[in-house]
């Protein structure tokens, strides 16, 4: 497969993405790396042995590409510089590992910026790509190229097939959320689930779908619409959250505005959010505008 994208220069990093995902999926098959490593990432988290296979998977082939300048990774404490390019990709290489353990399709997020040379560059307003790979029952890949979607699959022997997704952006009444926390969530946001799964009155409460896996959350959403959500909790390390505002929000948030959905932490969109470290955790809302904008007011009204 040859992607033509729209955007400068940047074929070369889609094909080195595509390639390196072929072959992460490829060792998940077989079943490579599906235990727990001794090491652990940046932020802590436990790693499998797939998250690193992945993490050098991606590195191999961007590091090869003469537009790519910076490769960063959930998985790496810092920058890795490849060359004088115009284009740095931030990664989580494997997203939902521990899922993944189980069988539960997980994948990978990326998202490509320009004029990124420090952390505080990689904000929502220089970021030109993003989007998710699955790794599930077959190797798939949702994403948006400047204003274009697409989505794609790929084949052994014929390789990949995109195809655009030009309808807007389905709005089915499903919340992804883990209810872990709701005892130490904001009461705003306790209050705005409570209401919305409410069977009273004859209103049909939202669904509530969770993978543990956000590849396979954001896939259901851009396929039927929906509200993901991580919130901040007060509760010992989810004061922001967990989830990576570089590695997974703002890539995921891209795509699905692109869609014309939303995003916000509560107050302001993912994408126009400063960014301070390259690990930042944020409270994350992605979905349709409607939902975006209702939980919004929720918040403000307190
Ligand atoms: O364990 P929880 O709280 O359900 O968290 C699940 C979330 O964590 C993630 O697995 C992210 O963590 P990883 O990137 O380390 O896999 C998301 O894919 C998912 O939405
Ligand atoms: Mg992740």
């Amino acid at each position: 497969m040859t992607f033509k994208s729209q955007l400068e220069n940047m074929d070369g990093i889609y094909q080195a993405l595509f390639s390196a995902a072929e072959k992460i999926y490829g060792e998940l098959k077989k079943g490579e790396g599906l235990k727990f490593a001794t090491s652990s990432n940046e932020s802590g988290d436990d790693q499998i042995e797939l998250d690193v296979i992945a993490d050098e998977a991606f590195f191999e082939t961007l590091s090869k590409d003469p537009y790519c300048r910076y490769v960063v990774s959930e998985e790496r404490p810092d920058m890795i510089k490849t060359s004088d390019g115009p284009y740095s990709v931030a990664l989580d290489p494997l997203d939902g590992s521990k899922s993944a353990l189980i069988g539960i399709p997980s994948g990978a997020i990326f998202g490509v910026w320009k004029n990124a040379d420090e952390a505080k560059d990689f904000h929502g307003g220089n970021i030109i790509s993003g989007g998710f790979f699955v790794f599930g029952m077959n190797l798939e890949v949702y994403f948006a190229d400047g204003d274009k979607v697409y989505k794609g699959q790929f084949d052994t022997d014929t390789g990949w097939t995109l195809v655009q997704l030009t309808e807007p952006m389905p709005s089915a009444d499903i919340l992804a959320i883990n209810g872990q926390m709701q005892t130490v969530w904001g009461q705003w946001l306790q209050d705005y689930v409570a209401e919305n799964l409410q069977a009273t009155n004859g209103k049909k409460p939202y669904n509530m779908r969770w993978f543990a896996s956000m590849v396979s959350d954001m896939k259901r959403m851009v396929l039927q619409g929906g509200l993901f959500a991580y919130p901040a909790a007060d509760f010992k390390g989810y004061e922001t959250g967990k989830l990576r505002l570089v590695y997974e929000a703002i890539p995921m948030a891209f795509l699905i505005h692109a869609m014309g959905g939303s995003s916000t932490n509560g107050d302001m969109s993912l994408l126009e959010m400063p960014v301070d470290k390259l690990h930042q955790k944020v409270p994350v809302f992605i979905g349709d505008k409607a939902k975006i904008e209702a939980l919004e007011a929720k918040k403000k009204a307190g």
